[in-house]
């Protein structure tokens, strides 16, 4: 939707949300004959309760956002908030009318989600909102505070997401959901410096268009651990990785490995319908057979993440859909075509989450006009004439299955509404069931389909180790040999591995296979490691003077010779070796690593000289060598603030002998935590500086200037703040031969209203 669009929905400004915000569309719009008679044949909701959940699916949602990034920062945010808005905003009267502060999430662990629900007006006209507003659009920008719908925080909660585990994230755009998972890898990020998680996290999205918006949210929190790809899940190929070291004593030959996941997240797309409260144009179009046109790539997608999960992993499925065709039937169709798989009772979690158990039992509407009356597929198919069943988009599985009740299904959670004021939604918990010998899960298989249960198309081998030649791990990293145990794991082979190019060799090796660019539209350079004592590496280390530990072999270009031409990405090692193991092409790999070095034109006279960048800094920090850090007070910082290019004599000393003896180029400057006059840091702040001839520049975007400015000063002091918005000058616009450069900005900030506007996440695959 347009902003313009948006602007007449939420044109007639009013005293609440509803009146505000929605303006054009009448609370008589918002009803559907379809849906109302669909659901009540669905017994979602107690009859008592249907009132209650129909208005509150009437009424807009609150704003909820969480505070992202490290621990250490969250917390000092989190509490300007508690200390500082929270009381600024209680009292508030607006036009007459008490406008309630915001509150906290009340499940959300640490205290560190939010919801309020104030009108624009409010939030534009009310000065103490106003500047909260501002607050919220700032740190939202430079990654601080993740605007998200509540219950779209659930599923990677329940997750569960260690910076050892190898994650793939199936249906990943645009992001909010990896943003979480990413954050949850990186644990132990501090203040300053960013981690190199072992892990790894795959953000997948099979939009190319949406797949490019992960990689745009993903510098806001800035991985070596992460990856994206642009594929169709539901077919989402083996990846490999170096097998083991070979051990005689157990004749392991393998060459390599299918890469398993300890965590996989299935968001699927859905119809839709639990967004209805900011979706609006859902309560128009809303009809069974979206939800049924979905249900078998959704089972797919659940399916496919089944065979790529570690034995002892753990998967998420979820959507924001109430349908139980697209929730509950297809937990149930892939759990009848792969029994090793359970669902997780995690009622104890998150206790003050309300919630409501799945159901067992369900009617499908086979058309528009919601018949719910077939009782079973087979009921239906007798209807039809040959050619209308060849047509059919409804499968057996759409119905319950006859062992229902044995699956378990009371142990998927779904949210309504009504119940604490959020969207609607659904998260089931699947793991593998607890070891049983070979025999007893062929007896599993054989009982399965003795029931004659429904099994869904999705192609699938499974054997156990025991018709096997010889035993074969999953793919561990880094590889380990295979413990006594090992021997016994089920292992899952998969009819796409039979696709996968071979790794010929055991340690590893580059990806030797031809890259099959089948695919004209991918058009993604390739990834080239660089060697250690690639002579460009080597200088820009010097320069940078970044310590022995440094990694760089795990140091990566783009461009089509692999040459060390101009930005340096990191990555970990485990990323390597997915990178170097699997061809890119094939995996459609769109980013890995994170940009953290690039090379500067320096301006007139002066040689370009590599930079860390300053999304990068906190990833290369740990390595640079402390020594050539440079301390300076928070006057200086301030001036850094307000002006573009200060000159160096225009500085007080200390600050002002140290930079005039520094040579041009890149440098690293720390302000020490401490306060002053006007504030206080809470933790030592570090950021990267260009020094040209006579002056110098924090080369940091214009946006975390702003953010930095209104956490230190409660306003925008900085210079783009003053110019209303204008660019920053250009090198041509500067005066000659002073060799400044322009710091890394992003994009601009079109949006004042972002925080209320729809941040895209859940939306329903139209
Ligand atoms: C509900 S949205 C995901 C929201 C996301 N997890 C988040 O939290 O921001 C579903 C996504 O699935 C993607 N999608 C649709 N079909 C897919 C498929 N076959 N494989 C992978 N992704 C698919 C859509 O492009 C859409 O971005």
């Amino acid at each position: 939707m347009t902003r313009s669009k948006k602007r007449q929905r939420g044109g007639r400004a009013g005293k609440s949300r509803d009146d505000d915000d929605r303006g054009m569309l009448e609370k008589s719009d918002m009803k559907n004959e379809r849906f109302t008679s669909y659901y009540k044949a669905q017994h979602i909701i107690p009859e008592e309760e249907w009132d209650q959940f129909i208005e509150a699916l009437r009424r807009p949602l609150p704003t909820t956002f969480r505070i992202a990034g490290s621990r250490e920062i969250a917390h000092a945010l989190n509490d300007a908030i508690k200390k500082t808005y929270v009381p600024l905003l209680s009292d508030v009267v607006f036009e007459g009318d008490i406008v309630p502060p915001p509150s906290r999430i009340p499940w959300y662990p640490e205290d560190l989600a939010w919801q309020f629900n104030v009108s624009k007006k409010v939030l534009r006209k009310q000065q103490a909102f106003k500047k909260f507003h501002s607050f919220l659009v700032h740190e939202t920008e430079v990654g601080n505070i993740s605007r998200q719908e509540a219950v779209s925080m659930l599923p990677p909660l329940f997750l569960d997401v260690q910076p050892h585990h190898k994650v793939v994230d199936m249906c990943a755009a645009p992001g909010s959901k990896t943003a979480q998972l990413l954050e949850a890898l990186h644990a132990q990020d501090t203040a300053t410096a960013t981690s190199i998680p072992p892990g790894l996290l795959i953000a997948n999205d099979s939009d190319s268009k949406r797949a490019h918006l992960l990689i745009h949210q993903s510098a806001r929190l800035p991985s070596p651990a992460f990856m994206v790809t642009n594929l169709d899940a539901s077919i989402f190929p083996v990846l490999r990785l170096p097998a083991p070291t070979a051990d005689p004593r157990r004749g392991v030959k393998k060459s390599s490995n299918q890469l398993l996941f300890d965590r996989i997240l299935c968001d699927v797309p859905c119809s839709g319908d639990g967004t209805l409260r900011k979706n609006i144009g859902i309560w128009k179009r809303w009809q069974p057979m979206d939800g049924n046109g979905l249900h078998s790539l959704q089972t797919r997608i659940l399916q496919r993440a089944m065979r790529m999960l570690e034995p002892d992993g753990r998967i998420v499925y979820s959507t924001c859909s109430l349908n139980p065709v697209e929730n509950e039937a297809v937990i149930a169709a892939a759990l009848n075509s792969n029994p090793d798989f359970q669902l997780i009772d995690v009622s104890a979690q998150l206790p003050e989450l309300v919630r409501r158990p799945g159901i067992s039992s369900w009617a499908p509407a086979v058309n528009r006009t919601i018949n719910t009356t077939f009782k079973t597929w087979n009921a239906y198919n007798e209807t039809l004439t040959e050619e209308q069943r060849a047509d059919s988009k409804m499968s057996e599985t759409h119905w319950p299955p006859i062992n229902a009740e044995s699956l378990q299904l009371q142990h998927c959670m779904r949210i309504y509404p009504h119940l604490q004021d959020t969207g609607g939604f659904f998260v089931a918990v699947l793991e593998r069931k607890p070891r049983k010998s070979s025999h007893a899960s062929v007896a599993v298989k054989r009982d399965a389909e003795e029931a004659e249960i429904p099994v869904p198309e999705a192609k699938k081998v499974k054997l156990d180790l025991d018709d096997l030649p010889e035993s074969q791990p999953s793919a561990s990293f880094p590889p380990t040999p295979m413990s006594e145990d090992d021997s016994s794991r089920p292992l899952v082979l998969d009819t796409v591995e039979a696709d996968v190019q071979a790794v010929t060799d055991t340690k590893n090796t580059t990806f030797k296979g031809k890259p099959k660019l089948s695919d004209p539209s991918f058009k993604e350079m390739p990834y080239t490691f660089l060697e250690p004592n690639d002579p460009t590496l080597i200088s820009c280390i010097d320069q940078l003077n970044l310590t022995t530990s440094f990694p760089s072999s795990n140091i990566l270009v783009r461009n089509p010779e692999g040459d060390a031409v101009r930005s340096f990405y990191l990555t970990n090692d485990l990323v390597k070796s997915v990178v170097l193991n699997n061809d890119y092409t094939r995996m459609r790999l769109m980013t890995s690593g994170t940009k953290v070095i690039t090379k500067q034109e320096a301006g007139r006279g002066l040689e370009a000289q590599f930079r860390v960048l300053g999304e990068g800094l906190p990833v290369v920090l740990p390595y640079i060598d402390p020594s050539v850090i440079l301390d300076a007070e928070f006057a200086t910082l301030k001036t850094l603030l307000m002006t573009y290019y200060p000159l160096c004599a225009s500085f007080a000393d200390p600050f002002r002998s140290v930079i005039e003896n520094k040579s041009p180029g890149s440098h690293i400057v720390r302000f020490p935590a401490g306060g002053s006059n006007d504030s206080t840091l809470s933790h030592d702040l570090l950021l990267p500086l260009w020094k040209s001839n006579v002056s110098v520049t924090l080369m940091i975007d214009k946006k975390a200037k702003s953010a930095l400015s209104l956490r230190l000063f409660g306003e925008d002091i900085t210079t783009a703040a003053r110019d209303g918005g204008k660019k920053a000058p250009q090198t041509s616009q500067l005066p000659q031969n002073t060799g400044d450069v322009v710091p890394d900005e992003g994009a601009d900030n079109e949006d004042e209203d972002a925080i209320l506007e729809d941040e895209g996440d859940n939306g329903a695959e139209q």
